[in-house]
């Protein structure tokens, strides 16, 4: 299990993750989600013992710092652009990480990569690299893989096989660290959700946890929608419009009730909304600024 605890990294003087704190448990597929600018490939690098932080980091309970990598020996890693020697062959840059063929030669075939591991990484495509990238990372039966946006370059076809190789890995016990800008994708995999906004984690719990706090979100129609619109905004409440309907959180409704009642406006349709897994995490960072907003 890795476990971070008021995780504090610096890049100069300048504190770019703070009082970061979350576990991924053996066997989980933990996202790391946020948006551009948030501190996911710091916290990456920082696991990895690559950067100036305070705080700490244990991975099965021993600790890892800037200088005490050995812990990160059963680590596989992916950051930003994978580690290729572009004069070697994709099978001679794994075997400079490999210490067993057998799963070396297992992972190029789960990856689908035969047809052109033995020519010269230079010339391959950016999907191709991704490819032999996700494979270093996968080498030598890992505890924890670390993946910065795994998908990025992959064809459709790559993306599933990745996404079925996490799904196999973890289901024996590997757990996952994963960042991804497409998550629809990451939502087929991860089992846990941490979202991070300006360096700072805000919210940290278990997939089905973050879809129900987020999935109080109600669709209203009423007889005359401007006469609504206007006596939410009279009373504050917040709402956004979507088509032909305004949508409220669920603690708004009693009051909503009541406004629509005093002003005479007569409901016609209440539903709840089932939002996307995009939706939520848009919705929590919108909630999250609010309410930094309002400090
Ligand atoms: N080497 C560096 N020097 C100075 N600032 C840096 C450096 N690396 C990252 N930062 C800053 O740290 C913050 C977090 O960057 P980071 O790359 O971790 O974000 P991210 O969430 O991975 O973003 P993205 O989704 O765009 O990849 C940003 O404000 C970035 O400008």
């Amino acid at each position: 299990m890795l476990e971070l605890s008021n995780v504090n990294t610096f890049i100069g003087r300048r504190k770019i993750i703070n009082n970061v704190s979350f576990t991924v448990k053996d066997g989980s597929v933990v996202g790391l989600i946020g948006p551009n600018g948030a501190g996911k490939t710091t916290i990456m690098k920082t696991i990895l013992g690559l950067t100036k932080f305070t705080g700490v980091i244990t991975l099965n309970g021993k600790e890892i710092t800037e200088n005490n990598h050995s812990p990160l020996t059963k680590v596989g890693a992916l950051i930003e652009h994978p580690a290729i020697y572009p004069f070697l062959t994709g099978l001679e840059n794994l075997k400079l990480y490999s210490s067993n063929k057998i799963d070396m030669m297992n992972i190029v075939e789960q990856l689908k990569m035969n047809a052109y591991i033995d020519l010269k990484a230079k010339g391959y495509s950016l999907g191709m690299k991704q490819k032999l990238g996700i494979a270093i990372a996968l080498l030598n039966k890992p505890r924890l893989v670390i993946l910065d946006e795994p998908m990025n370059g992959l064809d459709i076809e790559a993306t599933i096989l990745v996404r079925k190789i996490i799904k196999q890995y973890s289901s024996s016990g590997t757990s996952f660290l994963i960042s991804s800008h497409i998550l629809g994708e990451l939502e087929k995999v991860m089992t846990a959700v941490v979202l991070i906004s300006d360096g700072r984690v805000i919210t940290n719990c278990s997939i089905e946890e973050f879809e129900k706090i987020n999935n109080q979100q109600y669709q209203l129609y009423t007889e005359n929608m401007p006469k609504t619109l206007q006596s939410l905004n009279d009373y504050n409440i917040n709402f956004s419009q979507s088509s032909n309907h305004i949508v409220v959180s669920r603690g708004a409704l009693s009051s909503i009730q009541k406004i629509l009642y005093q002003n005479n406006i007569l409901l016609l349709e209440l539903k709840l909304q089932q939002p996307s897994f995009e939706d939520l995490v848009v919705t929590s960072l919108k909630n999250h600024r609010g309410s930094q907003d309002e400090k």
